[in-house]
């Protein structure tokens, strides 16, 4: 456990985001007494704001159960000298999200961010007369349709988060295209937090990246089965066509000084173009999330 009185915490903002809601269940599980909210509008400016230490923690999202990695950060984590120091696993249920009296066959314009546009994309199909209009976040619909106050129009976001800028919910119960929606944040420092103890749960990452495609990626493929170490995400992406060049997101269940994953890094690092070690942190088990967030609400 940390205890720490005041302590900066930047996400995507404005409140009621999805990252607002992880940030500050992380800041209840660290049990931070005062937390101060750096709201940011893209993730570039979470990274800048850990990195010139204006904030301490950075959460951002990595992974969504249903749309797999978010590109951008991974993008932005193959150039950041930042470390992963934690991560935490929310339930994702969107909802829609509209003024006063609105009702669902009054919608004709849906503001949303791309990700639960993408979780919602089978549930959308019902409504393909809908013009959709993406914005930063979810939070940031949830302000617009706020703010404009017209019937015709609705955010996809969530329940709780509405709740910030006076709007009544539709259809709460979950509209993603797969029955169990959740999205990985990961949480960013400047300094990494140690991990003394090798026997509790701890996970490495790394990050890879390999010029030319396929022929470097079984190799990989082979380092890893060879060391038969637990690999609990692996995912690349092929960042330009032009020129082949992969980045490979690793995450191994072991402890980075452990003998076998020193083995693997140095073999790995014969391999590609280059590698990175993003973090080992232990993991902690999954905690109810909305009942923090509620009672931070109510
Ligand atoms: O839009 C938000 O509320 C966010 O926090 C961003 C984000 C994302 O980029 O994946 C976070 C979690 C959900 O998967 C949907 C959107």
């Amino acid at each position: 456990m940390i205890y720490k009185s005041i302590v900066h915490i930047a996400f995507l903002g404005p409140k009621g985001s999805y990252s607002h809601i992880a940030a500050m269940q992380y800041a209840s599980n660290r049990h931070f007494n005062q937390v101060i909210e750096h709201s940011c509008r893209r993730f570039d400016d979470i990274f800048n704001l850990v990195e010139c230490d204006h904030a301490e923690y950075g959460v951002v999202p990595i992974e969504n159960s249903n749309s797999g990695l978010i590109d951008e950060v991974g993008d932005l984590l193959l150039n950041t000298r930042l470390l992963l120091v934690d991560e935490i696993t929310i339930p994702i249920k969107h909802c829609i999200l509209v003024n006063n009296h609105t009702d669902i066959n009054q919608i004709q314009i849906i503001y949303s961010h791309p990700q639960p546009v993408q979780q919602c994309s089978e549930f959308l199909k019902h409504f393909s007369a809908w013009k959709i209009v993406f914005c930063e976040s979810s939070a940031v619909a949830m302000e617009t349709v706020s703010k404009l106050n017209q019937s015709n129009l609705g955010a996809l976001g969530n329940k709780q988060g509405g709740q910030f800028y006076g709007l009544h919910s539709l259809l709460t119960y979950n509209l993603s295209n797969s029955h169990k929606n959740t999205t990985r944040f990961i949480v960013l420092k400047n300094t990494n937090i140690a991990v003394f103890n090798h026997s509790i749960a701890t996970k490495t990452i790394f990050i890879i990246s390999i010029k030319g495609q396929s022929e470097k990626l079984c190799e990989i493929l082979k380092v890893l089965q060879f060391y038969n170490t637990k690999i609990t995400y692996l995912r690349p992406r092929l960042l330009s066509y032009e020129r082949p060049r992969n980045i490979i997101i690793i995450e191994l269940m072991a402890h980075i000084n452990n003998v076998y994953i020193q083995h693997i890094l140095i073999e790995l690092q014969k391999i590609a173009y280059s590698l990175k070690i993003l973090g080992c942190y232990q993991v902690t088990p999954l905690t109810d999330v909305i009942f923090h967030y509620n009672r931070k609400l109510l």
